[in-house]
C-alpha cells in the first residue's frame, strides 16, 4: 500500500467539507452521479472515434448500492475509469488554479453554504460531508489493472492494487453515524430524481416492491427489484411543451452545479439546412470565476447526444460567458478536434445564430419583465458591455440591452429609451465617461452647457465604460460624441458676443498662460461653462494624448505613460474671472492661475502633485482678501 499526501488545497477543502458545510448535504449524490455521467460521456466518445477503444464494450450504466449493515453507500459506473496516475492527479490535487483564490475569498457564512461547492469544481470531495472514509475502486478502459484509492480525509490517502471485473469506477462511502438518512432507499431515490433525472444514462438501484399474491397464495410479499430510477433522457432532446419548469430547473442544477434557481432559460430547436438544439440558462448569481481569465466555460457541446467537450471557450463569445447549457448538433463530425471546432463553418453558424437568439431573448426579457431584467443586468451588465468591442456585428443589439445612467434621469434607463429623446435631426448621442462616483461625474463642469440647454447625456462611470465607449462611434445612423467634442448650436448673436468677449480677454489669457508655463498646453476662453470658473480639456492634437491612446489600444491602459498636458478653459462670465481679469496684481494672478488649474484637476478626480504649494497659494490669496 502506498501512502500519498494531498495537495494543500485539497486538505483545506476537505477540512471545509467536514467542519463547515452542513446545509444541503444531499448534493454529494448529484456531484458523484455527475462525475459518473462525465466518465461515461468520455468513454462513449472514445469508443466512437478512437481506434484504440474499438474493442471496449460500452454498456453505460450507473449503479447505486446501499448496504445498511456495513453502513455504506456506493455509486458505480461503467465509464472511462482511472489508473494509478489518474487517481493521484484527479483525487489528490486540484488542477483549477482559481480554487485556492476562491477559498481565500469565502466569508464565514459562505463557507457554510454547500451551494458553492460545485463552483469550486471539488465535486468528488463533497462525499466527505457525509462519509468519514471513502474508497474508490477503479479500472481504466483498455487496461488490465485496477486500483483502490482510500482516505479518511486529513492530509493523506492510500493507493493499492485491487480487482474489478471490468472498466469503470466505484465510490464507496462509509457513512458517518449521523448520516443514516442516506441509507434509506426512498431518500436516495428522491435525490436522484431531483438532480439527476435527465443525465443521459440510466441509474439503477435495488428497490423493494410489493408483489401481489399469485394464484393459490394467500398473501402477497415484498420483493427486491433492481430498477432504473431516473428517466435518462437528455432533457434538451425533449419537446419544450413536454418539459415542466421544475424539470428545467432541476436539469440546470445538475449541469451548472448550482442549487440556486436559474434566472431564465432558452430552449431552441433549429430545423432546416442546419439542425441543432440549444438549451441555455442564465444563472441568477454571477459565477465566482466570472472575472478570472481562467474562468470555466459553462457550455457543453454534444454531437447527436454524444458529449464532446465542456472545455471549449470558443463555443460562445466571452461576453456571454455567464451562460450555462448545452449545444447539440448532428451536423458536426464526431472526431472533431479543438482546431477543427474553431474553424468549422457549421460551428460558426450555430454560434452566430445562438448569440442572436440569446440577445433577442434578453431583449424580450427587458421588455416584458423589468424586475428579472434588472436582476440579470446587476449581475451581468458589465460583462455584456465587453461585447461592444469584441462583437462588432452585434454592437447595436448589445447597446439596446444596456441600462445606463443619464444626466437627466434618476434611475438607469434602457439605451433605446434614451435614444428616443435624442435630437432626431442632429442624431448625436452625447456621453461622458470616467471612473468615479456617479454624483461626481454628474457634477462635472463639462456637463454644464448640457444642463443649461436641457440636453440629456449618458453618464458612464464604470471602469469598463471608460474602455469600451471611446471605441463605440455609431449606433444605426446616430453618432457617439464625447461631451468635450460636442459642438452645441449657438445663434449668430451669441457667436458675435462670444468672439468679442474672447478678444477682450486675450491679454488676461496670455498672463495666465505665462504663469502656468509648462503645466498646460494652452489657456483658452469657453462659453460652455455656466457655474464653474474653469475646466480642463484634453488636447487631442497633443502628441502625449495620441501616444496614450495608442498605448490603450495595445492593452496598456495608460499605465506609466506621462499624462498629456491639458488645456485650461476659463469661463469669462464667472465672477472670479471677471474680477481677476481686471486686477493689476501680477502676484495675485500668478497664484490664482495655479489654484484655478488645481481646482480644475480636482474636478476631474485627479490628485494634486503639489498639495503644499496649492495650500500656500490659497492662503496668500485669502490673506489678501481679508
Ligand atoms: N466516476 C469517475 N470516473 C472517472 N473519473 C472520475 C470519476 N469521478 C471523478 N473523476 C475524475 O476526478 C476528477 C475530479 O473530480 P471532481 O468531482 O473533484 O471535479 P470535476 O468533476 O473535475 O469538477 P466539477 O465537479 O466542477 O465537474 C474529474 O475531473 C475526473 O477526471
Amino acid at each position: 500500500m502506498a501512502k500519498h499526501q494531498f495537495q494543500t488545497e485539497v486538505s483545506q477543502i476537505l477540512h471545509l467539507m467536514i467542519h463547515s458545510l452542513y446545509s444541503n448535504k444531499e448534493i454529494f449524490v448529484r456531484e458523484l452521479v455527475s462525475n459518473s455521467s462525465d466518465a461515461l460521456d468520455k468513454l462513449n466518445m472514445l469508443v466512437l472515434t478512437d481506434e484504440n477503444y474499438k474493442g471496449v464494450n460500452f454498456a453505460p450504466r450507473i449503479d447505486i448500492v446501499i448496504d445498511k449493515e456495513a453502513k455504506t453507500l456506493s455509486i458505480s459506473d461503467t465509464g472511462i475509469g482511472m489508473n494509478e496516475t489518474d487517481l493521484v492527479e484527479n483525487l489528490g490535487t486540484i488542477a483549477k488554479s482559481g480554487t485556492k483564490a476562491f477559498l481565500e475569498k469565502l466569508s464565514g457564512d459562505q463557507k457554510k453554504d454547500s451551494k458553492l461547492i460545485g463552483q469550486f469544481g471539488v465535486g468528488f470531495y463533497a462525499s466527505f460531508m457525509v462519509a468519514d472514509k471513502v474508497e474508490v475502486i477503479s479500472r481504466k478502459a483498455g487496461e488490465e489493472s485496477a486500483y483502490k484509492w482510500s482516505s479518511m480525509a486529513g492530509s493523506e490517502y492510500d493507493i493499492e492494487p485491487a480487482t474489478r471485473d471490468s472498466h469503470g469506477t466505484t465510490i464507496i462511502m462509509h457513512l458517518k453515524d449521523d448520516e443514516a438518512e442516506f441509507l434509506e432507499t426512498h431518500r436516495i431515490d428522491s435525490i436522484v430524481k431531483k438532480y439527476s433525472n435527465h443525465i443521459p444514462f440510466p441509474i439503477f438501484m435495488d428497490k423493494e416492491e410489493w408483489v401481489a399474491p399469485a394464484e393459490g397464495e394467500e398473501k402477497g410479499h415484498n420483493e427486491i427489484v433492481n430498477k432504473q430510477i431516473n428517466k435518462a433522457n437528455a432533457l434538451w432532446t425533449i419537446s419544450k411543451n413536454d418539459i415542466s419548469d421544475e424539470e428545467y430547473k432541476d436539469f440546470y442544477s445538475s449541469i451548472a452545479h448550482d442549487s440556486s434557481e436559474p434566472l431564465i432559460w432558452m430552449h431552441n430547436k433549429a430545423e432546416g439546412a442546419l439542425e441543432y438544439t440549444t438549451l441555455f440558462y442564465v444563472p441568477s448569481k454571477a459565477p465566482m470565476d466570472l472575472y478570472r481569465v481562467d474562468y470555466q466555460s459553462g457550455i457543453k457541446l454534444y454531437i447527436n447526444r454524444v458529449f464532446i467537450t465542456d472545455d471549449e471557450k470558443e463555443l460562445m463569445p466571452t461576453y456571454l460567458r455567464f451562460l450555462r447549457g448545452v449545444i447539440d448538433s448532428a451536423d458536426l463530425p464526431l472526431n472533431v478536434s479543438r482546431e477543427i471546432l474553431q474553424s468549422n463553418r457549421v460551428m460558426a453558424k450555430i454560434k452566430n445564430a445562438s448569440v442572436k437568439k440569446v440577445l433577442g431573448e434578453l431583449a424580450k426579457l427587458a421588455e416584458n419583465d423589468t424586475e428579472k431584467y434588472d436582476a440579470f443586468y446587476k449581475e451581468f451588465g458589465n460583462v455584456l458591455k465587453e461585447g461592444l468591442y469584441s462583437d462588432f456585428g452585434n454592437r447595436e443589439k448589445i447597446l439596446e440591452l444596456l441600462k445606463l445612467n443619464t444626466l437627466n434621469a434618476h434611475e438607469p434607463v434602457m439605451f433605446s429609451k434614451f435614444v428616443e429623446g435624442v435630437d432626431a435631426e442632429k442624431k448625436e448621442i452625447y456621453y461622458i465617461t470616467a471612473k468615479m462616483s456617479l454624483q461626481m461625474l454628474k457634477n462635472s463642469p463639462a456637463l454644464e452647457r448640457f444642463k443649461a440647454k436641457g440636453i440629456d447625456v449618458l453618464v458612464l462611470n464604470e471602469e469598463i465604460d471608460t474602455i469600451v465607449f471611446p471605441m463605440v462611434s455609431e449606433y444605426n445612423d446616430y453618432k457617439f460624441v464625447n461631451v468635450t467634442d460636442a459642438k452645441l448650436e449657438e445663434s449668430e448673436e451669441e457667436k458675435k458676443e462670444h468672439e468679442e468677449k474672447a478678444k477682450s480677454l486675450e491679454g488676461f489669457v496670455g498672463q495666465l498662460q505665462n504663469a502656468l508655463g509648462e503645466n498646460v498646453s494652452k489657456v483658452e476662453t469657453t462659453f460652455d461653462l455656466t457655474e464653474s470658473a474653469v475646466c480642463l480639456k484634453v488636447d487631442k492634437e497633443d502628441q502625449g494624448y495620441m501616444m496614450a491612446q495608442m498605448m490603450k489600444q495595445f492593452g496598456n491602459m495608460g499605465g506609466d505613460f506621462p499624462a498629456p498636458k491639458p488645456i485650461l478653459q476659463i469661463n469669462p462670465n464667472h465672477e472670479l474671472i471677471k474680477k481677476l481679469s481686471d486686477s493689476a496684481d501680477m502676484n495675485l494672478i500668478d497664484d490664482a492661475a495655479h489654484v484655478l488649474l488645481d481646482q480644475a484637476k480636482l474636478y476631474e478626480g485627479e490628485t494634486l502633485a503639489d498639495t503644499a504649494g496649492f495650500i500656500a497659494r490659497l492662503n496668500r490669496i485669502m490673506a489678501k482678501a481679508l
